[in-house]
């Protein structure tokens, strides 16, 4: 009986996207560009020797303009490509949603970049409903940046920071101790309901400690609140054909809890392989084991820090071994990503990104299922898999996996 485990590599992108002109995104490419940067900077090619073998370079290579320096290249076992995005969106949702068979056709509603952030109105209706008579922010923001900036001010009036991005986000950084986590929790329910209307993809709670910019540091008590998928995602088929979903990280806050079974929430990259694993050593048949890596988008991308995203790459690469060991004989293993977040980009935004779509199990030959028009066919893939009905969107490669 199947069982599948999806790992999406939060912000790893392969080159730029078809349309990435129309975000001004032409030219990143969150791996070539992070390569680069260990090539120059630290006078050594990138190691990502299982990845390439499983054909992540040969795709990045495809899907990129040019090669760059990486240490291991050829592709050995496992079927690989690369995707384009059908979603409107580079965001998080967007890209999740689409890989599990639903793109997001519509346009969310965004926040303007000059200028206030927020509308006058909005504001007034969330003090009124929370009690608090204002917010610090009121703008486009990195969500370290701003910390930094106005943590003080924050301890000092009680007013909650609320900030957005070229996302469709609501985003409010608070203090985990000063304001209270709990509050911070209600406040972005209140806000999530009051921005109904609006059709904002997520509020996000941002809880942080420390007493000074030197040392304020955002926890892993983040929360999502999304809007719920516009249709019936895979996850949704699975369970309600009986199958059993694991989200592992973020996935359920992102799907807005719709078709999970079951949640695990781990902070840091190590801790939620650890979680994988784990569940990959327990979970019954038809399981799909879902994890989001959500660091190397929250702690690299979006820091535009190529070193760390770098070293970071290299650290799941050495341990992705620990999790083809744990599977069975005829588990599949999917790896993919859900936008870019190039290091190396201007700004702190996303960027417009293919993503590879590597599919692995313990028998399978090397197969290049070249470009794939939408991240969707991993759903459909997955939907055959478990034999499921066969999604609106996506082309399955399943046949690529001679299972
Ligand atoms: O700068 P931080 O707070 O990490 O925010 C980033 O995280 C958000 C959600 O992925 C994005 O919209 C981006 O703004
Ligand atoms: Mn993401
Ligand atoms: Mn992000």
């Amino acid at each position: 009986m199947a069982r599948a485990i999806v790992l999406v590599i939060d912000g790893f992108g392969i080159g730029h996207a078809p349309d990435a002109a129309d975000f001004g995104d032409v030219s990143a490419n969150t791996f070539a560009n992070l390569a680069r940067y260990f090539y120059e900077h630290e006078q050594r090619e990138l190691k990502v020797t299982n990845l390439a073998k499983m054909g992540l370079v040969a795709a990045a290579f495809q899907a990129g303009d040019s090669r760059f320096p990486v240490q291991a290249q050829e592709p050995e076992q496992g079927v690989y490509g690369y995707a384009a995005e059908l979603s409107t969106g580079k965001d998080t949702p967007s890209g999740h949603w689409e890989m599990m068979g639903v793109p997001v056709l519509f346009d969310w509603g965004y926040f303007p970049k000059h200028g206030n952030a927020f509308p006058a109105d909005l504001i007034t209706k969330i003090n009124q409903a929370t009690g608090y008579n204002g917010i610090l922010g009121d703008c486009h923001a990195s969500g370290t940046d701003i910390i930094n900036k106005l943590g003080q001010e924050h301890i000092k009036t009680g007013l909650p920071i609320c900030y957005t991005s070229a996302d469709s986000v609501f985003q409010v950084a608070a203090h985990e101790q000063h304001f209270g986590l709990e509050n911070l929790y209600r406040y972005c329910e209140t806000v999530r309901e009051l921005l109904e209307e609006m059709n904002i993809g997520r509020v996000i709670a941002r809880p942080f400690i420390g007493e000074s910019p030197a040392d304020f540091t955002r926890t892993g008590n983040r929360r999502d609140y999304s809007i719920l998928p516009p249709a019936a995602t895979v996850l949704d088929k699975l369970t309600q054909a009986g199958g059993h979903v694991i989200s592992v990280g973020k996935i359920a806050d992102i799907y807005a809890h719709q078709g999970i079974s079951e949640k695990t929430k781990a902070t840091g990259i190590d801790a939620l392989l650890d979680a994988t694993i784990s569940h990959i050593n327990s979970a019954q048949d038809n399981s799909l084991i879902f994890t989001n890596l959500v660091n190397f988008d929250q702690d690299y991308g979006h820091r535009r820090d190529p070193l760390g995203f770098g070293l970071a790459l290299e650290h799941f690469d050495q341990r992705l071994p620990e999790v083809i060991a744990a599977m069975r004989e005829d588990d599949v293993l999917f790896l993919t990503a859900d936008h870019g977040c190039d290091p190396t980009w201007h700004g702190t935004d996303h960027t417009r990104e293919y993503v590879p779509v590597l599919a692995f199990h313990k028998q399978v030959r090397s197969v290049n299922i070249g470009e794939r028009s939408s991240f969707a066919d991993i759903g459909q893939t997955i939907a055959e898999l478990f034999k499921l009905e066969k999604m609106p969107y996506g082309t399955s490669f399943f046949k690529a996996l001679n299972l």
